[in-house]
């Protein structure tokens, strides 16, 4: 296996940096259990670095014209594009996702949010606001000053460029945490952002654990934290953040529901079940594992289903035909088995799967669980894993009931042939993102985000510029001013 050592642990402005005296993190490829790299976690000076970088480059940075930050993102976007298949295995060794998903879903995603915000970026303006006798108001919206991202490990390059995209097209510098068990993508995106003319210290990567991003999120010099990860995690950190009244986008987990009535086109609904359950190994925020089947089709969604998952590849990661990786982690492996267990100790009927798969690295078989009802802990929590839940159901307001009646409100999808029921249902689902006849697409151009435990605030899309700036309003008096004394 080769060596994927990063030319230092951190990249702090505009360069890599060592520093071995933060505990060491060793890198381990899911596919073979293979140690393949090992960083150090930040030390207090990396953090006071970072962070020392990026006040120090944010004014100019912000003052730069839109036109000039946006130029800069666009040129990563092109650079990211070129070097795809390099940054492809790079995401494949650190997440062990297949090649045949990292080759057209993250190095490429996150050219797509830098070459979005890159475009944006000229156009993030103010309004004018006409007021009696020609008095006038005109708003500015600003950058908030130095922002820090925190990152999952599911999508590295992908998170970190959601973020940086965004928040560097209004005029604000990162220090980005990538999760100590994938540090490898985000230091490239750093490298590439600084090949494609971002100034020293305008996008910063530090590695470590979760005390180097409690650190970063209790820094006085810092005005917004954004997080991708667990919900447990978004309590801490939107707390922290609350102490210093920051800005905070928490982008956490989910236990969606995918909504399938008898009138469905039942081979598309099922690529939907799929991908929603089984891309990325099941490691996806959004995905649908409670799939509701209306009872009349439940038998053959579930035969069909059986079949067409038993043609998954599971195989060496970095071979293209292969369509079905490992987990991420020894650790998240048992605790996917560890659900899979429950699941049948609690009475599912268990269709496929189930199953360690006996070979070197952190293999489960993709699995489906039938006659799940929604007490049972599958059903309730979320595994992040392969695991898929089937439950029955009668009537839409029983299935829509059903679907929200959980504290997550990530996701949500409807597949239906009547397209005044798919409306109703959208509009009903408690979710901040959802699909009609598909699953899991998040195009750039669209708003992604959870409602409820599954977080505040949006990434993606023109929405999310309000997540990065700050509105000023400057009110103009073209009259005398008076006063009553
Ligand atoms: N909504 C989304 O967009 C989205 C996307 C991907 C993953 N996720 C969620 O992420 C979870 C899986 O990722 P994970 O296991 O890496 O999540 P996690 O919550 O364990 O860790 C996320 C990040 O937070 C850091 N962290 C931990 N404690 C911290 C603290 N006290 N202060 C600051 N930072 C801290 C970790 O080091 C890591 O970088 C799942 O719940 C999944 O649903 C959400
Ligand atoms: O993991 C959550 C974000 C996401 C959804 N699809 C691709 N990435």
């Amino acid at each position: 296996m080769r060596d994927a050592t990063p030319t230092a642990s951190h990249y702090v402005d505009g360069a890599y940096l060592e520093d071995a005296e933060g505990a060491a993190i060793e890198v381990i490829y899911p596919a073979t259990g293979a140690r393949i790299a090992t960083v150090h976690s930040a030390s207090g000076q990396v953090v006071e670095a970072a962070l020392a970088a990026a006040t120090r480059a944010q004014p100019a940075w912000a003052a730069l014209p839109g036109v000039e930050r946006g130029r800069v993102l666009r040129r990563a976007a092109d650079i990211l594009r070129a070097r795809n298949r390099e940054l492809s295995e790079l995401e494949t060794l650190d997440t062990g996702k297949p090649l045949s998903e990292t080759l057209v879903a993250d190095a490429t995603s996150a050219a797509d949010a830098l070459e979005y915000f890159g475009g944006l970026a000229a156009a993030i303006t103010g309004e004018h606001i006409p007021l009696a006798d020609g008095d006038f108001v005109y708003t500015r919206r600003e950058a908030l000053g130095v922002c820090v991202g925190i990152g999952a490990w599911n999508y590295p390059t992908q998170i970190a460029a959601w973020k940086a995209a965004p928040a560097l097209a209004c005029g604000n510098t990162m220090v980005f945490k990538p999760s100590e068990t994938t540090p490898l993508c985000a230091l490239k995106l750093a490298e590439i952002l600084t090949e494609a003319g971002a100034p020293p210290g305008v996008f910063n990567v530090v590695n470590g654990l979760g005390d180097v991003g409690a650190a970063l999120v209790a820094d006085g010099r810092v005005a917004k934290v954004s997080l991708t990860g667990s919900v447990p995690t978004g309590r801490k950190v939107y707390a922290a953040a609350a102490q210093g009244m920051k800005h905070a986008t928490m982008e956490l987990g989910g236990k969606s529901p995918l909504v399938i009535f008898d009138d469905a086109d039942l081979e598309s609904a099922i690529s939907a079940a799929i991908n929603g359950n089984f891309y990325s190994t099941g490691q996806i925020c959004s995905n649908g594992t409670r799939v509701f089947v209306q009872s009349g089709i439940k038998e053959a969604f579930l035969e069909r289903l059986a079949e067409r998952t038993a043609n998954a590849t599971l195989g060496d990661p970095l071979d293209e035909a292969t369509t079905l990786g490992p987990m991420v982690s020894a650790a998240q492996l048992e605790i996917v088995l560890d659900y899979v267990a429950r699941g049948r100790a609690e009475g599912a009927r268990l269709v496929t799967g189930g199953a360690r798969v006996e070979r070197e690295g952190f293999w489960i078989e993709p699995t489906v669980f039938a006659d799940v009802t929604d007490d049972m802990t599958i059903a309730r929590e979320e595994i992040f894993g392969p695991v898929m839940t089937v439950l029955d159901f009668e009537t839409e307001d029983e299935a829509l009931a059903r679907a929200n009646a959980t504290e997550y409100g990530l996701a949500a999808g409807v597949f239906t042939a009547d397209l005044t029921r798919a409306h109703r249902m959208a509009a009903g689902f408690e979710a901040g993102t959802t699909w009609i006849n598909t699953y899991n697409l998040t195009p750039v151009e669209a708003p992604f985000g959870g409602s409820k435990m599954s977080g505040v605030g949006r990434e993606n899309s023109a929405a999310a510029i309000a997540h990065w700036s700050e509105l000023k309003s400057v009110y103009v008096s073209l009259n005398p001013t008076e006063a009553p004394f």
